[in-house]
């Protein structure tokens, strides 16, 4: 059955909480804090090994109360029922949406078209661990019987973003292999990659869940034009193996059909890294941290569907979003996670959010008359405090941040974990408090300026401060921990996608590039068949000119 498609802006909750956005939206946090001394607690939420404070937020419980009922006036129960039993909610595409399923209990049963497709995932799970131990302790070989060393993982966008996160996130659990991504489909980007690399020694997961993206499959064939320049077309079978929907393509393209790793078309490309996509993940940590990987995100899952909303960690960050999205016009959110292992998390969540978040047309075919899908964007702190935070403190626009941090380092250093640390609570406390007048004033005496230099000085030293941020404290990053927070965004994004009455499942708009990249190659070949702009047409003709 399909979700049901109401427009948010009509409901009861939308018009209390615009009256109540007009009483709130001045008042400072520190005030919302002094008013009620029990906030912290208050508003906290804590669950296995993550505490996630979301006190530092411009909300008071009656905003809170105000978009839980938003939430149940949607029916977001009925919604999230609909996606874990494989309800057609990609409607535009017709599909289920069942990344949930891959990494279900091996008893559970999720039914796509009559069908309990969970011993299928097992199997598939089972294919991985067998390839992935047989590379990692050498008895796969190829094709002079030399074990493997070097593994290079060809997709682009949910075939590369997903395990690439992934796998630097587990840095520090991997094992001997050193595992590669290639996904730009520039030339120079695959000539680095493979720079250094020995055919005999290397192997290629060509991930693509169509198997017709352009940058795969030519990123793909020039790999192996690559490794055919030492090795013979018969080789192939050892050295190149496929993720991927499309089995005849898989066949097309020369690879084995028992080096097939399956998929299906109800796992969406930017939630596919819990399936075969994730092989280059098993590859790179083992089959069994892959596994608790999976285990992490059923927890989040449990979490999820189980939890009244006012305590559901991520019902609760994307009600909160919406808050500042529809009511604040903020359209931004930074991810800043206090873990150099987490430096591509902002780019996979970019992928995740606005290519699922990123619509204008509502569940009936009409224009939305509101904001939807956010801006996602950040780096890891502290490099992003040297960086943009002089914006996010003093500049113009309102940027919610998630604040993601660890009790325990990994490497046990403890004085680089103190320092990190002490950033990570003061950047969320600067951004709470700010800094006053007075205290501006203050400091610029104790260093000894005069009273013109104090007036002149004083309005750039002020820090307004009443900037929201959620942070999360989670004891240590495991391959569990990883998985919960991963599967914790992915139902934010759900959420949201249910309260702006959007489709998050599907990704038109990035359809109508891909078509006019093939008409240009054409012009580049002389078969010209488009008419273009004044300016793409000059700016193509200059480029075909050198
Ligand atoms: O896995 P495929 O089919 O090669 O697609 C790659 C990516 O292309 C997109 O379809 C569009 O960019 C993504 O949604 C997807 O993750």
């Amino acid at each position: 059955m399909a979700l049901k498609a109401i427009n948010p802006t009509k409901t009861k909750a939308w018009e209390k909480l615009s009256s109540h956005f007009e009483e709130i939206k001045d008042v400072h946090m520190v005030e919302l804090f002094r008013k009620n001394p029990e906030r912290a607690k208050e508003m906290a939420i804590e669950w296995n090994d993550f505490y996630v404070d979301y006190s530092k937020n411009r909300i008071n419980k009656e905003t809170l109360d105000l978009l839980v009922s938003l939430a149940e006036e949607l029916d977001l129960q009925d919604a999230i029922s609909k996606y874990f039993s494989g309800d057609t909610i990609n409607e535009t595409e017709g599909r289920a949406v069942l990344h949930t399923a891959l990494r279900a209990g091996k008893d559970d049963e999720v039914l796509v078209d009559g069908v309990n497709v969970v011993p299928e995932v097992y199997q598939v799970r089972e294919k991985i661990s067998q390839f992935s131990d047989s590379v990692i302790n050498g008895s796969r070989k190829g094709y002079t019987g030399k074990a493997f060393t070097h593994v290079v993982n060809i997709g682009i966008g949910g075939s590369d973003l997903g395990p690439a996160m992934v796998t630097e996130a587990l840095a520090y659990y991997k094992n001997h292999l050193d595992v590669r991504f290639i996904s730009n489909v520039d030339g120079d980007h695959v000539m680095e990659s493979l720079k250094g690399l020995d055919p005999e020694t290397t192997l290629f997961v060509v991930v693509s869940k169509t198997f017709t993206t352009q940058e795969t499959l030519s990123n793909a064939t020039t790999a192996k034009n690559w490794f055919l320049k030492t090795a013979s077309e018969k080789d192939v079978a050892k050295h190149f193996v496929a993720v991927s929907t499309n089995l005849e393509k898989i066949a097309d393209f020369g690879i084995h059909a028992d080096n097939v790793f399956p998929m299906w078309d109800w796992v969406g490309g930017r939630f596919s890294l819990w399936s075969a996509v994730g092989l280059s993940i098993a590859l790179s940590v083992g089959y069994e941290n892959y596994a608790k990987l999976l285990d992490g995100a059923r927890a989040m899952d449990q979490h999820f569907k189980e939890t009244p909303f006012e305590r559901n960690i991520p019902v609760v960050l994307s009600l909160i979003n919406i808050w500042y999205n529809n009511f604040f016009d903020a359209e931004s959110e930074a991810i800043i996670p206090y873990t150099q292992y987490l430096h591509r998390f902002s780019a996979y969540l970019q992928q995740g959010i606005m290519e699922s978040n990123g619509k204008s047309i509502d569940r009936n075919g009409q224009r939305v008359g509101y904001q939807t899908g956010t801006i996602i964007w950040g780096e890891p702190g502290t490099n992003s405090q040297h960086a943009f935070f002089q914006l996010i403190h003093q500049g113009t626009k309102l940027i919610p941040a998630d604040f993601i941090g660890f009790t325990e380092s990994l490497h046990g250093e403890e004085d680089h974990h103190k320092k990190l640390m002490s950033n990570f609570f003061a950047q969320t406390e600067a951004l709470l408090n700010g800094k006053v007048e007075d205290v501006v004033i203050g400091e610029l005496k104790a260093q000894g300026k005069n009273e013109e230099q104090i007036k002149a000085l004083t309005p750039f030293k002020i820090f307004e401060g009443n900037k929201p941020t959620n942070t999360f404290m989670i004891d240590r990053l495991t391959p569990q921990s990883l998985g919960a927070l991963i599967a914790l965004y992915e139902h934010k994004i759900f959420v949201q996608g249910v309260v702006w009455n959007i489709f998050s499942y599907d990704q038109w708009g990035v359809e109508l590039g891909k078509q006019l990249a093939n008409n240009i190659l054409k012009d580049f070949a002389g078969e010209t068949t488009a008419e273009h702009d004044p300016s793409t047409a000059l700016l193509i003709k200059r480029f075909m000119e050198h």
